[in-house]
């Protein structure tokens, strides 16, 4: 029992009841929870603006859900998140406002902290932001030599570091590709070095970002680059040019040297972490030009007004807060996968680390007593299809319940075209399958021990052997989010619903989806095909769910379509993941004959999509069929 009189989390009874309801499912599979909910794929699913987050395939029911928000009420979640909004100190030890939404209210609202409005000042640095942002942009702002500024350093560290380089790198397509946009972050000489040895120090620009502009790795750096500016250019004066500060602290900018009609403020009310929509974001904004950085605004806008007013059952940061609970608390799972299928989203998880690990990592509650309870997982993760061949065998395979995003984009950036933009299909091929529920595994490996396909009548009867090395792990939970189109406000909307997921207690955000290819068709769809003697193989997109709007399916001929009969040619082709049909991407090894017959069958849709008219390779599946009998007590060459 708290000081309060409030019962302690764990000790309440929406913990207990948690808790034996998580007794009561253990042994239950996603695949039963398919097949006893025919409208499971649809039916968890979220729609927030261009997000659709489907969650259908994480380890949960009704009831769970309903568990799950019973706690939040109990723990007035609701409320701390309106006076989160209404600009009270909810940072209690700091005794602050935490307000990072108040850098993306419109014009006309009204946020106070200690009795002032905030807005008119957030505008007020936006529009200065702005007006420096045009003046690079179309040169009139210039170097001491009266040369065109052509080149962009934002030195800064963690929340000043992470959310513009991530967000730069996300919007790359929109930036101007005249200038030269560098990030640098790390004390390491190399750093500094790296980024500046190929610029004209009379062409380049340094943001010196750091709220509190006393951070020593970004004081260092930026009297380092003090340094080579002054080398070349001999004229103190030509500091005022070249270095602008974004800061809360005007004493200290002015103490480095740095004239404060060249500082962007912003105010203790931000979080570092959440400060890449305040003046951090300058870089981006020259980057991207003010009018994309206020739809960015936008998007951040659209999620922030989700999370305040949707009813707790469709609020996506809610939800998705109260998974990571589940998780960590009742499946005792350490750590969380982010696995964005954009290469644009290359930053995104090492931003969500900061985001997510900073907020959550306490070990007191807000009662100043020690938590006995999980407060967040370990984000981790790297993009797809990179991570397929590096550790996804472990997600799929492993002995670790590792929850995992997946993060798709329906397009690609407009500027892709030709084979680069073909390529899209194979990506998210990739997306899409390393989310599928699989087979039954035993059924599989039954095959195997019978001797492998025969033509796509596999024969896999008889009761369910949990055999070691099973294929995949189907009750390890997989999420994909997964935005409709790719415009500027979609990928600060997905990092806004992380933030807000992020916000909602010790609690994650765990994102995932799409509708088409769930539900219980995909259900059907993913159970091994039986061979039927004249029975028309299965392919994905055969009853596959609704379709997104705008999403481009990958090549998924219906079987009747397809030319060849009998094993499929593409089974040994060059599968990304050591084939396994795209996105599970264990090694070849873990391959089975099963898995050859989704291929034949025409499920196999990044096989389908690599493969070459006329090629012929060595069936990589065989291989795998015999490693995966030598494997299991068999010899390989039976
Ligand atoms: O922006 P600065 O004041 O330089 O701080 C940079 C970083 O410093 C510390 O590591 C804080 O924990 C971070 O939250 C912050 O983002």
């Amino acid at each position: 029992m708290n000081a309060d009189g409030r019962t302690r989390l764990n000790q309440s009874p929406e913990w207990t009841a948690l808790a034996k309801h998580r007794e009561e499912l253990a042994g239950t599979h996603l695949r039963d929870l398919f097949a006893a909910d025919p409208q499971r794929g649809a039916g968890y699913t979220l729609q927030v603006g261009d997000l659709s987050i489907d969650y259908s395939k994480h380890l949960i029911t009704d009831e769970t859900l309903l568990l799950l928000r019973e706690l939040a009420a109990a723990r007035d979640v609701a409320g701390l998140r309106d006076a989160m909004f209404r600009g009270e100190k909810i940072n209690i030890t700091e005794d602050r406002a935490v307000l990072h939404t108040a850098l993306r209210a419109p014009r006309d609202a009204v946020i106070e902290v200690d009795g002032e409005n905030v807005v008119p000042k957030v505008h007020a640095v936006l529009d200065k932001m702005a007006d420096f942002a045009e003046r690079v942009r179309s040169g009139a702002w210039t170097g001491h030599t009266g040369k065109r500024i052509r080149n962009v350093v934002n030195i800064g560290i963690g929340g000043s570091d992470l959310g513009p380089a991530m967000a730069y790198e996300a919007l790359r397509s929109y930036t101007d590709r005249e200038l030269t946009v560098r990030f640098v972050s790390n004390v390491d000489g190399a750093d500094l070095h790296e980024a500046t040895r190929d610029l004209d120090p009379a062409e380049t620009l340094f943001i010196i970002a750091s709220k509190t502009f006393t951070t020593i790795e970004t004081i260092t750096n930026a009297t380092s680059a003090r340094t080579w500016l002054l080398a070349a250019l001999g004229d103190e004066a030509a500091v005022a040019k070249h270095f602008v500060a974004l800061s809360t602290n005007a004493a200290k900018v002015a103490e480095f040297g740095i004239d404060p009609d060249n500082m962007f403020e912003f105010w203790d009310w931000v979080g570092g972490r959440y400060s890449y929509d305040s003046a951090i974001g300058l870089s981006l904004m020259i980057a991207i030009g003010p009018d994309r950085f206020r739809e960015m605004l936008d998007g951040f806008r659209q999620m922030d007004e989700h999370f305040r007013t949707a009813p707790p059952e469709a609020n996506a940061p809610l939800l998705l807060g109260l998974l990571g609970i589940w998780y960590g608390n009742f499946h005792d799972a350490q750590s969380h996968a982010v696995l964005p299928y954009s290469h644009y989203l290359s930053k995104f998880t090492a931003y969500l680390q900061q985001l997510d690990m900073e907020s959550n990592g306490k070990y007191v509650a807000r009662d100043g007593k020690q938590v006995d309870w999980q407060t967040g997982p370990v984000v981790w993760g790297t993009p797809g299809t990179n991570g397929q061949h590096a550790y996804y065998q472990l997600i799929h395979q492993g002995t670790k319940l590792i929850p995992a995003d997946f993060i798709g984009f329906a397009e690609p950036v407009a500027e892709l075209s030709g084979e680069l933009k073909a390529q899209h299909d194979l990506l998210m091929a990739n997306f899409f399958d390393g989310q599928l529920l699989r087979p039954d595994p035993g059924a599989r490996l039954r095959q195997d021990r019978r001797g492998g396909p025969r033509g796509g009548r596999a024969r896999g009867t008889g009761a369910p052997q949990d055999l070691p090395g099973q294929p995949a792990h189907d009750h390890h939970p997989r999420q994909g989010t997964h935005p409709v189109r790719a415009r500027p406000a979609d990928r600060p909307l997905r990092a806004q619903g992380v933030r807000a997921g992020r916000g909602v207690g010790h609690r994650l955000l765990r994102p995932v989806g799409r509708r088409a290819g769930q539900g219980p068709r995909q259900a059907r769809r993913t159970r091994p095909h039986r061979g039927r003697r004249g029975a028309r193989p299965r392919c994905l997109d055969q009853g596959a769910g609704r379709p997104l709007p705008g999403v481009a399916r990958p090549e998924l001929r219906p079987c009747a379509e397809r030319p060849e009969p009998g094993p499929c040619a593409e089974a040994g082709a060059r599968a990304p993941g050591g084939g396994r049909w795209s996105g599970a991407g264990a090694s070849s090894a873990s391959r089975t004959p099963g898995e050859h017959e989704r291929r034949a069958s025409g499920e196999c849709a990044v096989a389908r999509w690599i493969r070459r008219p006329g090629e012929q390779r060595e069936p990589n599946w065989l291989k795998a069929h015999h490693a995966v009998r030598a494997w299991s007590g068999a010899t390989a060459s039976g």
